[in-house]
């Protein structure tokens, strides 16, 4: 099919990523290289516009109608520059799949508050400043078939990692922790995937909060506090985490509301312990996850971190120490692929399926009634 970028601006809103790929063919045979990765960072005022919008109280329509063009920009930014950092003509590119910003998610029913979705980041935009086909707004008919909208990864994780002698468990620890289970040669039907619960987003929270940091580099603050096991048991409380699979979350549970909550709660912590015990929050939540759902099923060979998360090195301590050293913890690069480029790279490669007429959402990830073709597709406008 040729070169596509990928976009995702995730859950982090810690900047837009950018995978230049080049794609053959389509399905689970589709063969994907990656030639390029980048962050490009999101213009201060930009973010604080984001995060008015993705704010109940804040948000409203005119605000949002302009930040969706807005977005348009900043994506068609990044595209054109991955594209420049490359010598990559835009008229060699072939297609975009754009993620979008995701500014609220309502996977389940709640009072008057239908399944609903949105992400931002207006596709005409993108496609007119490229003079490029895009692939965008994926969620929407997983969510039409009944589904959750996420996660979306699974099928484009089972046509990269499945592997014939080894069952394995990718783990990405973004804003939000979500896992897909992998069994060797499994195909589309034998997925697990779900969302676990928090990824960095409370760490970042407190981060931001209290050390004027947006993360904690390496997981060096964590590492200098303790655990406070009244706050943890706190937060394992939460009926989410223990929730049955399949499961979706974001902001709305884990964003600032919940930070506000427990720093009421619990005023005596200190700042340290806090990031402590928040990324032990992390850890455990995927630990008990797997303990509860994954694990009584499956037996696994490979947990295969991905993520800004896989960077902290705290965090990943934790959860191997959870696990015992007979669940073996590694990250992207240990089995040569990137961390950071996961998440874009699946855009590009589910904006192909769509582009092929394939469909590509997991229904057993979802809970979708059935599998439906993803994305909406705008054309090369001139
Ligand atoms: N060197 C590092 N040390 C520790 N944490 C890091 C490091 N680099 C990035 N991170 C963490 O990773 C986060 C970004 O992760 P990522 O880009 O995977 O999230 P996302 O794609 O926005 O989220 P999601 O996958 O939930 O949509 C940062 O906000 C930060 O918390
Ligand atoms: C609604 C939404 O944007 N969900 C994201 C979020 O970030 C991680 C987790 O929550 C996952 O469910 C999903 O993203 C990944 C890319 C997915 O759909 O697989």
């Amino acid at each position: 099919m040729g070169f596509a970028v990928g976009l995702m601006s995730g859950t982090s809103l810690d900047g837009i990523d950018a995978a230049l790929v080049e794609l053959k063919g389509s399905g689970l045979e589709t063969e994907v290289r990656l030639i390029d990765f980048m962050t490009i960072s999101i213009e201060q005022s930009l973010l604080r516009e984001i995060e008015d919008a993705i704010t109940l109280k804040s948000s409203n329509a005119q605000h949002l109608c302009s930040l969706n063009f807005k977005l348009g920009y900043a994506f068609a930014n990044a595209v054109k520059q991955i594209c420049e950092k490359n010598q990559f003509s835009l008229k060699e590119l072939d297609f975009i799949g754009s993620h979008g910003q995701t500014i609220y998610h309502q996977p389940e029913l709640e009072g008057q508050f239908i399944q609903s979705t949105l992400q931002l980041g207006e596709p005409a935009v993108i496609a007119y400043e490229t003079s490029t086909k895009v692939v965008s707004n994926f969620r929407v008919m997983d969510m039409a078939a009944g589904g959750y909208g996420a996660p979306l990864v699974p099928y484009s994780e089972l046509l990269l990692y499945q592997n014939k002698s080894k069952s394995r468990l990718l783990q990405n620890i973004g804003g939000i922790g979500n896992v897909t289970v992998i069994p060797k040669n499994a195909t589309v039907d034998q997925l697990v995937a779900f969302d676990t619960g928090p990824g960095n987003m409370i760490i970042d929270e407190i981060c931001k909060r209290f050390f004027y940091v947006p993360y904690d580099a390496n997981g060096d603050l964590a590492a200098k506090g303790t655990v406070h096991e009244r706050l943890l048991e706190r937060c394992m409380s939460i009926p989410y985490i223990l929730a049955p699979i399949p499961k979706t979350t974001g902001r709305e549970l884990f964003g600032s509301q919940f930070v506000d909550q427990i720093l009421a709660e619990f005023k005596e912590v200190s700042t340290y312990d806090l990031v402590a015990t928040m990324t032990m929050f992390t850890a455990k939540s995927i630990a008990e996850n797997y303990k509860q759902f994954i694990f009584p099923k499956q037996s696994i060979d490979e947990v295969i971190v991905s993520g800004g998360g896989s960077h902290n090195k705290t965090l990943l301590r934790m959860l191997q120490d959870l696990l015992g050293n007979d669940c073996k913890v590694c990250t992207q690069e240990d089995i040569g692929y990137s961390s950071d480029a996961k998440e874009a790279i699946a855009f590009a490669i589910l904006a192909n399926e769509t582009l092929h007429g394939i469909p590509s959402n997991v229904p057993s990830a979802t809970k979708a009634g059935r599998s439906v073709i993803l994305g909406n597709i705008t054309p090369v406008p001139y």
